[in-house]
Parts: structure tokens; C-alpha cells; sequence
């Protein structure tokens, strides 16, 4: 079964077709690119595939079940269980540390208080920030913050990380940076990732790069 399956998908905004008859299979472990020109439907498409909005056509199925047609709360705890996000602008919470960002999914999926600390301190110590741990997201860097989300991210063992634009706000040493902690920690979870991205060097850092056009699909090539 593959994780994460888009088939026929479209959405349209104002009876404008932003996405069309969008085919897309996400195998476990594997890392894909979403790469293509600014408004060609890339962050569309990701919102879709993690259940933030609804097609209009089409179906994606998360682990076999259909996104469009859970219940909310279902739908909630799907998210929860299955995904981890990253965004652009790193949306950590500003009054929790590094650490307690971190703990925080692992508290909304019930861990232990000993599961969870030893959990977030592996992944705080993986992204090298354990001595930052008790940070405020406004006393770290972009990079800094970005890697505290990618921990957060990964803290819940998720089958797929979704990220958009992951290094599109941070300098280019800082974005190695956090490219090479996606990969190298995807990989060692076993987690797939589908990155949204305007860059080659990121793209260069996947399996397989989806190239899109206007609301399409143009190439999924290796
Ligand atoms: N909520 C919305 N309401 C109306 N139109 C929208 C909405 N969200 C996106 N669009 C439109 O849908 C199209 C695709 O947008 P989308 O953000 O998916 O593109 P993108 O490829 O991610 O662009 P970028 O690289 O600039 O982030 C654009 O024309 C955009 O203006």
C-alpha cells in the first residue's frame, strides 16, 4: 500500500482551476521534491496531501484512507498520527522553549512524561540544539528555530513529513543546514518527505523531483 496517494485531484478557487488531475504516489521512505514556477499550485497541492483543505475533485488517500471523506475529528487524528509539518516560517508556539515545542505533539498523543522528555532530547541532540533547549523561539535564529521545527516535526514518529519551502527564509548555510538534518533524519526515522521548493540544491537532496505547470503535473521524473 503506498503511504500517501493522490488520484484525479483538483481544486478551484473562485470557479478557477488552480490544480487538475493531479497523480501522485508517495512511497515509504522516500523523498520527493514538489519544484515549479510561483503560483503553479505547489502549496495547493501539499495542503491537500496533508489534509489541510479539500479537493473538489479526486480523491487522496493517507495510508489507504480517503482525506475528503473523514469526519474532522478523524481527520485530526490522522494528522496527528501520520504527518509532521514544516513550514516556511517555522509557526513554532513563542511562549514554549525549544524543548517544550518538541514535547508538545507528544503530549496531544498522549506519551509518558519519561517517553517524551528522552524522545525530545534525542531529537533536540540530533538537530544539535540540546544546549539550546531551553530557548525561547525568539532567542534563536532562523536556522536555529527551523531545526527545533523539523525535531518537532519528526517527534511523533510520522510516516510522511510534509514541508513547505523549508529553507525559503533562511540564508544559504543555514538552509544546508536544515536540508541536510531532513534528509539525514528522514532516513534514519524511516519517514517519507514531500518538500516544497524553489531550489535545485534542495531538490538535489530527494529521490525524485515532480516538476508542475500550471496546475499540473508536467514530469515525476527520478
Ligand atoms: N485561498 C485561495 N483563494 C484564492 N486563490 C488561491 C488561494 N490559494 C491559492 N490561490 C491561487 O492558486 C494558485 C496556486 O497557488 P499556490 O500557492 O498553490 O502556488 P505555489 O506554486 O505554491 O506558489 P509559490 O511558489 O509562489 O508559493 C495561485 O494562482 C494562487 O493565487
Amino acid at each position: 500500500m503506498s503511504l500517501l496517494e493522490a488520484r484525479g485531484v483538483g481544486r478551484a478557487y473562485g470557479g478557477r482551476w488552480v490544480l487538475r488531475g493531479v497523480d501522485l504516489t508517495v512511497a515509504p521512505g522516500e523523498r520527493l521534491a514538489l519544484l515549479g514556477p510561483s503560483g503553479c499550485g505547489k502549496t495547493t497541492l501539499l495542503n491537500l496531501l496533508g489534509g489541510l483543505d479539500r479537493p473538489d475533485e479526486g480523491r487522496v488517500a493517507l495510508a489507504g484512507e480517503d482525506l475528503g471523506a473523514a469526519a474532522p475529528a478523524r481527520l485530526a487524528q490522522l494528522r496527528r498520527e501520520r504527518l509532521g509539518t514544516v513550514f516556511q516560517f517555522f509557526h513554532l508556539i513563542p511562549t514554549l522553549t525549544a524543548r517544550e515545542n518538541v514535547e508538545l505533539p507528544l503530549q496531544l498523543l498522549g506519551w509518558g512524561r519519561e517517553a517524551l522528555e528522552a524522545r525530545a532530547g534525542d531529537l533536540l541532540e540530533a538537530v544539535g540544539l540540546a544546549p539550546r533547549a531551553e530557548a525561547f523561539p525568539r532567542e534563536l535564529s532562523g536556522g536555529e528555530m527551523q531545526r527545533v521545527a523539523v525535531a518537532r516535526a519528526l517527534a511523533g514518529r510520522p510516516g510522511i513529513l510534509l514541508a513547505d519551502e523549508p529553507t525559503g527564509n533562511l540564508d544559504s548555510t543555514a538552509g544546508e543546514r536544515v536540508l541536510a538534518l531532513l534528509a539525514e533524519l528522514t532516513e534514519r526515522e524511516g519517514a517519507a518527505l514531500v518538500m516544497v521548493t524553489h531550489s535545485e540544491a534542495a531538490a538535489a537532496a530527494c529521490h525524485r523531483i515532480v516538476r508542475m505547470k500550471d496546475g499540473r503535473i508536467l514530469e515525476a521524473g527520478r
